[in-house]
């Protein structure tokens, strides 16, 4: 029964099955543990294929440690009741047991064991003839093999792709995988694995290339690669079907007697286990070589050799190899009775066989369909998401924008204040320095006029009294060349200090130049005018000048006045100041002076020639 199972190339139910049964093989080493329960499940998994019964009462014995197992010790234990329940014709008790697990194993957790375990389902559904349901656990299972890592795994899952894809005749996919898994061909360490993954290479480049001529070589070679490989493993069997699809490629060149010989080695391999299908593909094949010998008879001879093992399995596609070939050789021979049976015959098998080969077919249409519809729907979900997450995209790149602006205007503005704070100081700083005396501090010549200027057309049209006290450092120039130029401005700056200290709020004092100073007074009439003077003298006499690092004396000589009707702007009374002043100065200094016209009429020489070099 099991070596029936183990045929490749005739049966696909049988072929499943015996993935079933290889399918768990071998677990990975490291998940080996060295207590009891470890030893006894590797015995287990090593004995599963020869000795069920033994599995069975294993499986009974430790089902009471159940509860104390580690997780991988359950997964092991699952696949062999699985595997079990398989072996002994319960596949779908084997089936619900799987779909029951696998929904409870994690998701991310156990990739390993929830490959084994789809594995196991995939073949079984098959076997149960679920070709839909099988051809979607395949696709569940199919995607995890790059993640796990397990060579052997991956050797198990693609071949039974390979298996399914052939089945329903969709040979380029079959080769595809089958091409997937001869890449590894060099990391596989099991020579077992090595002969099944070369012997499906070369069946699936078969399947696809049989019918062009320019690729028979390279499919005589990929078989006898196969057969090498499979004679390292000494797998007979599969020896036995890749010197068969070597011969086949032979026959189709003409090469008969090459044929015969490898047709001859693979009868003596099938005999020696024994093993009737591949015998019955021999005895085909040497009757196709007879009859391209126009030997029919002898040809005949084989084939009912064939249809008497051909009638023992039931197998309709054996079968109907058989009887097509046979309807043949009896028309040829002019035995029409016969060759109406046999084709009859063939029609039988053959319409079974399409029969199921079709049931597959729409099995794997609708999970096709199935499949792509799934697709489709992720495709739009991940196209909404693409749609969300560019939409998203979007709107942060707006926001940022907007934030962006924002900071930009924010930032423009607070450059623009800094930058009008900036110009204000800045603009007061030269307003200061250009309307300010830069040593003392107080207003300059200029400033001082134009400001006075208008307050006194202020006073005068109010016909309010408007004064003027000018006056000047007296031997100012002996400071300077007595105790240098640092003294003479200290002089200058504390002179400019005490006038402006003790001056009013509306009175506008300035430096005229070098040691000469003015002050305007609005409002203010003669008497008031000559009495500040009077004070303002005082105070620049008492300056202390210890605190310059010298002794000496400062006075200075003032000069006032005071406006009439006939002053039309503050000119005249500039000048009438000035003449009062150096009028002090010709008086001997350190005096105030009170224009009078006779002062003007009385003015020195010295007068004279000062005020014309102003
Ligand atoms: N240290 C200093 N000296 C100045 C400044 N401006 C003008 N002077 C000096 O002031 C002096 C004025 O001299 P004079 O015009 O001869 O007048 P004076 O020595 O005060 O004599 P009288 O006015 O006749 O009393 C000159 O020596 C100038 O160099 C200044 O800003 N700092």
């Amino acid at each position: 029964m099991n070596i029936l199972l183990i045929k490749l190339s005739h049966s696909f139910r049988q072929i499943l099955l015996f993935s079933v049964l290889v399918f768990a093989f071998p677990l990975p080493v490291e998940s080996l543990e060295l207590d009891e329960l470890d030893h006894m499940l590797t015995e287990m998994e090593g004995k599963r294929t020869q000795n069920p019964q033994f599995i069975v009462d294993s499986l009974k014995e430790i089902d009471s440690i159940s509860e104390e197992m580690s997780e991988e010790q359950k997964y092991r234990t699952i696949l062999l009741q699985a595997h079990s329940l398989a072996m002994n014709g319960k596949v779908e008790e084997a089936i619900d047991f799987l779909v029951f697990h696998l929904k409870v194993i994690p998701s991310t957790q156990f990739l390993f064991y929830r490959t084994r375990m789809l594995g196991l389902l995939a073949n079984a559904y098959s076997f149960n003839n679920q070709f839909s349901l099988s051809l979607q656990t395949l696709q569940e299972l199919l995607p995890l093999l790059g993640d796990i890592d397990d060579i052997e795994s991956e050797v198990s899952g693609y071949r039974l792709a390979i298996e399914l894809f052939g089945e329903v005749k969709m040979k380029q996919e079959a080769l595809n995988y089958a091409n997937i898994l001869y890449d590894k061909f060099d990391h596989i360490a099991s020579p077992r694995h090595k002969c099944f993954v070369a012997f499906y290479y070369a069946e699936s480049f078969s399947g696809v290339y049989e019918t062009s001529s320019s690729r028979w070589s390279e499919i005589e070679v990929l078989y006898r690669n196969a057969f090498e490989s499979c004679e390292v493993a000494n797998e007979k069997m599969i020896m036995a079907s890749a010197a068969l699809g070597q011969a086949k490629i032979l026959i189709n060149r003409e090469s008969f007697l090459k044929a015969k010989g490898l047709i001859n080695n693979a009868l003596a391999l099938s005999s020696s286990i024994p093993y009737p299908l591949d015998i019955a593909e021999a005895y085909l094949l040497l009757a196709k070589i007879e009859t391209k010998n126009d030997q029919p008879r002898l040809g005949v001879e084989w084939l009912k050799k064939a249809l008497a093992i051909g009638l023992t399995t039931t197998d309709s596609q054996l079968l109907s190899k058989i009887y097509k070939p046979l309807a043949e050789i009896s028309e040829q021979l002019g035995h029409s009775d016969q060759a109406l049976k046999y084709l009859k015959l063939y029609q039988e098998r053959y319409s079974e066989i399409l029969g199921a080969t079709q049931s597959k077919i729409i099995a794997f249409e609708t999970t096709k369909l199935d499949y792509l519809e799934k697709e489709r729907q992720i495709r739009y979900l991940n196209k909404d998401r693409e749609l969300y997450t560019a939409k998203a995209a979007l709107n942060e790149s707006q926001r940022s924008n907007e934030r962006m602006m924002n900071t930009l205007i924010v930032g423009s503005l607070v450059l623009l204040a800094i930058f009008a704070v900036v110009m204000t100081m800045q603009k007061r700083k030269y307003k200061q320095l250009a309307q300010h005396d830069a040593l003392t501090g107080i207003f300059n010549r200029g400033t001082a006029q134009n400001i006075a200027e208008n307050s006194y057309i202020k006073t005068a049209s109010k016909r309010g009294m408007f004064s003027v006290i000018m006056f000047d450092l007296d031997y100012f120039k002996r400071i300077n060349d007595n105790f240098g130029h640092g003294t003479g401005d200290w002089v200058l700056k504390k002179v400019a200090e005490v006038i402006n200290k003790a001056s009013r709020s509306d009175d506008i004092f300035a430096r005229f130049g070098g040691e000469e100073f003015a002050l305007f007074l609005p409002g203010t009439d003669e008497m008031k005018a000559n009495v500040m003077a009077e004070e303002y003298r005082g105070l620049i006499q008492s300056i202390e000048t210890r605190f310059s690092g010298h002794t000496f004396d400062i006075t200075a000589s003032f000069g006032v006045s005071t406006s009439s009707e006939d002053d039309l702007s503050l000119d005249p009374l500039l000048h009438r100041a000035d003449i009062a002043m150096y009028h002090s100065k010709e008086l001997g200094r350190n005096c105030v002076t009170l224009y009078k016209p006779e002062i003007e009429l009385s003015r020195s020489g010295y007068q004279k020639s000062k005020m014309a070099l102003r």
